[in-house]
């Protein structure tokens, strides 16, 4: 039986769109093993209910990619998950979900593949690199695909970093969040975005952390998805107006990541809590740290 677990993660971080990630301290685990025929799967976590125990099911369709790829036949399989990390809130779950599946179906085929072919099968199956990456190395991983082969560059998360998620029971799916942004910006824009990505790696690398606040700023993305629940907008505009500026939409969101790290912060920690709270769905909050391992 092969047991792997996988961090969620959290993309886009602001104006790094589908290019920048991190892998949080929220796991979910997967336990896989040959048996002599059929499929079995058994999930229990959270949004057991969604999720589908057939042949559609997103970790074995990464699992018979693999097994094509590698040209191995196991005659069954039973999979039973193990889920912590929320559906369709931004947070990395169907990225988890495929790394997961790339990694024991690799594992159970006798480790054929070196952990870039791996990377690679990922990225063909989610479409972007920016949760698969982080979720399979851990980290923060700055990452680009093209012609068929995703160059990145992975350093670990600092220690002192707190991600404070406030996730809603409102869902958001990427497919739908991808379908508002715009097919053109105007170039003022794009030259931010470069800027600031740019400056959030050097501050996050270098740990330079008080150049953090300036470089979360978005124009891509962010400004077209939180007009997609009333709530987002609201938090945004709050925040800004208590000097609450290290907000980010997670990915694709609904989930809003607030990025602190200095101890002086409590009482604008307090605001931020006391804001969501005020919003009319039910959030949730988890204060999470940076994974370093990836996949295990
Ligand atoms: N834990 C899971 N178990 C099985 N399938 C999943 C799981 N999470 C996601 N999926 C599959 O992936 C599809 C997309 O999932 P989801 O809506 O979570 O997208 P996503 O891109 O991972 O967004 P997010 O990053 O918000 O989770 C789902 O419709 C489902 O088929
Ligand atoms: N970069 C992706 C992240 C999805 O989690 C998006 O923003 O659509």
């Amino acid at each position: 039986m092969v047991r792997v677990t996988v961090p969620a993660t959290t993309a886009n971080i602001g104006p790094g769109f589908d290019c920048l990630g991190i892998a949080l301290s929220l796991y979910n685990a997967i336990e896989v093993e040959e048996t002599d025929q059929g499929l079995i799967i058994e999930v229990e976590g959270r949004d057991r209910e969604k999720i589908e125990t057939n042949e559609n099911n997103l970790i074995y369709q990464s699992m018979l990619k693999t097994f094509e790829r590698v040209d191995y036949r196991p005659k069954g399989l039973k999979i039973k998950q193990y889920n912590n990390i929320p559906m369709a809130r931004g947070l990395g779950s169907s990225a988890a979900c495929i790394v997961g599946g790339v990694v024991a179906a690799n594992k159970l085929a006798g480790n054929p593949l070196k952990k870039d072919e791996v990377l690679q099968i990922a990225v063909e199956i989610e479409g972007h690199p920016d949760n698969v990456t982080p979720a399979l190395l851990g980290g923060v991983v700055v990452s680009h695909h093209e012609k068929g082969k995703t160059n990145y560059v992975r350093f670990p998360v600092k220690e002192v970093l707190n991600f404070i998620v406030a996730i809603p029971e409102t869902e958001l799916s990427t497919k739908a969040s991808r379908g508002v942004l715009p097919q053109t910006v105007p170039f003022k824009d794009a030259v931010a975005n470069v800027g600031k990505s740019s400056l959030l790696v050097a501050a996050l690398m270098s740990g330079e952390l008080d150049k953090i606040s300036s470089a979360l700023e978005d124009r891509l993305h962010q400004p077209y998805r939180i007009s997609l629940m009333d709530s987002l907008n609201n938090i945004f505009i709050e925040a800004g107006k208590k000097g609450i500026n290290q907000l980010f939409l997670s990915g694709a969101g609904p989930s809003i990541v607030y990025l602190t790290w200095d101890q002086g912060e409590k009482e604008k920690e307090e605001q931020f809590y006391q804001l969501v709270a005020s919003m009319p769905e039910e959030w949730n909050i988890k204060v999470l740290k940076g994974d370093n391992i990836g996949t295990k």
